[in-house]
């Protein structure tokens, strides 16, 4: 049972998260001009677009056919959240002529590529990233969302004019307390260890390892923090970084029976300090400061109802410096205000 949140959606009611009876109508596409193709994975093809009624630049993210009744969730889930901090906005939900390609229409984002991110982020701009994030995230969570896929590539970031948007709600699913959920969702690199041993009563503490992950990767200038070859060597990673003390008694608080024949799953390991994976060359040395590791520590626990909440990590004070920055009036004396003529 989440720790927060619980039971938001027996409270929003069946209207909020029933999505199975739930019918759209969807427009027709002349409307829209595909310029060229920015992605695609599984479940979908990514263009860009152009609305030709008011000749926005837009997203189109045309759908591979699946059963009907994914697409029917991730766009309830997009209808509900859109208009939420850093969620990305659902414009349109367009149909092909012939009725076999289902596309979703959404506002576009010049996103910076996660590897120059990287190197560009200087400490205020990884506090301030961090912090959208879990406002995003907070949100998701309090309408009663797991995202469930939350990795850079899900989080689009246009560095210019400081806007993160959380996108691709394939993945995501609405929580109910005491439901066995599937364990083959999200990215490798950035499963929660509940993903891993196959502990299937998981909750939205779920995305908060995963921000964990993205967390070390800028702190630690490293392109993914955890990155095994497969699931196996991926809980392995963690293990090492994390020790087998924690584990044990994380498997043994949970009940969970976890076997493998990958006898390096059978080793133990001490827990690293964090300060041992600080960027070698010094000019890195001070993102990770005692605060961001502090910070970092409580994201990535094993046991995902220790880890700290999307709220609770807000008010760390790791992120004093941006928590107030909406309060403050812009343009003050000394003050640079960032040419917002392109960002809207
Ligand atoms: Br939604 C959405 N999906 C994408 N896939 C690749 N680039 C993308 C952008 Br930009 C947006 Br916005």
């Amino acid at each position: 049972m989440a720790r927060t949140y619980a039971d938001v959606n027996d409270a929003l009611g069946r209207q909020w998260y029933d999505y199975e009876n739930f019918t759209i109508e969807w427009s027709s596409p002349e409307r829209y001009e595909i310029i060229d193709r920015i992605g695609g994975g599984k479940y979908s093809e990514v263009f860009k677009g152009i609305d030709m009624v008011n000749s926005d630049i837009c997203v189109i993210k045309v759908l591979k056919p699946v059963v009907d009744k994914k697409i029917k969730r991730e766009v309830k889930i997009l209808r509900n959240l859109t208009g939420g901090p850093n969620i990305i906005a659902l414009l349109d939900v367009v149909q092909d002529q012939t009725g076999r390609y289902h596309s979703l229409v959404m506002e576009y984002i010049e996103n910076v590529e996660w590897k120059a991110a990287l190197i560009l982020f200087t400490e205020v701009d990884i506090k301030y990233y961090i912090f959208q994030l879990l406002k995003a995230l907070d949100f998701v969570h309090s309408r009663g969302v797991m995202h469930r896929d939350v990795k850079p590539g899900n989080v689009m970031i246009d560095h210019r004019c400081r806007k993160l948007r959380l996108i691709d709600w394939g993945l995501a699913e609405f929580y109910h307390p005491d439901i066995a959920y599937h364990i083959r969702v999200g990215s490798r690199y950035y499963k929660a260890p509940e993903l891993l041993v196959g502990y299937k009563m998981y909750d939205y503490s779920l995305d908060i390892w995963s921000v964990g992950c993205m967390f070390a990767s800028m702190l630690f200038k490293r392109e993914h923090f955890f990155r095994g070859s497969d699931n196996d060597d991926q809980l392995l990673r963690i293990l090492r970084v994390l020790g087998t003390n924690s584990f044990d008694s994380y498997l043994k608080m949970y009940d969970i029976t976890f076997k493998s024949c990958h006898e390096a799953l059978l080793q133990e390991y001490p827990k690293q300090p964090w300060t041992r994976f600080t960027a070698p060359d010094y000019r890195h040395r001070d993102l990770a400061t005692t605060e961001a590791l502090d910070l970092l520590e409580k994201m990535l626990r094993y046991d995902h109802r220790q880890r700290l909440t999307a709220r609770e990590a807000q008010s760390h004070a790791y992120f004093n410096v941006v928590r107030l920055e909406g309060a403050s009036h812009k343009g003050g004396l000394g003050e640079y205000v960032s040419d917002s003529g392109f960002c809207s």
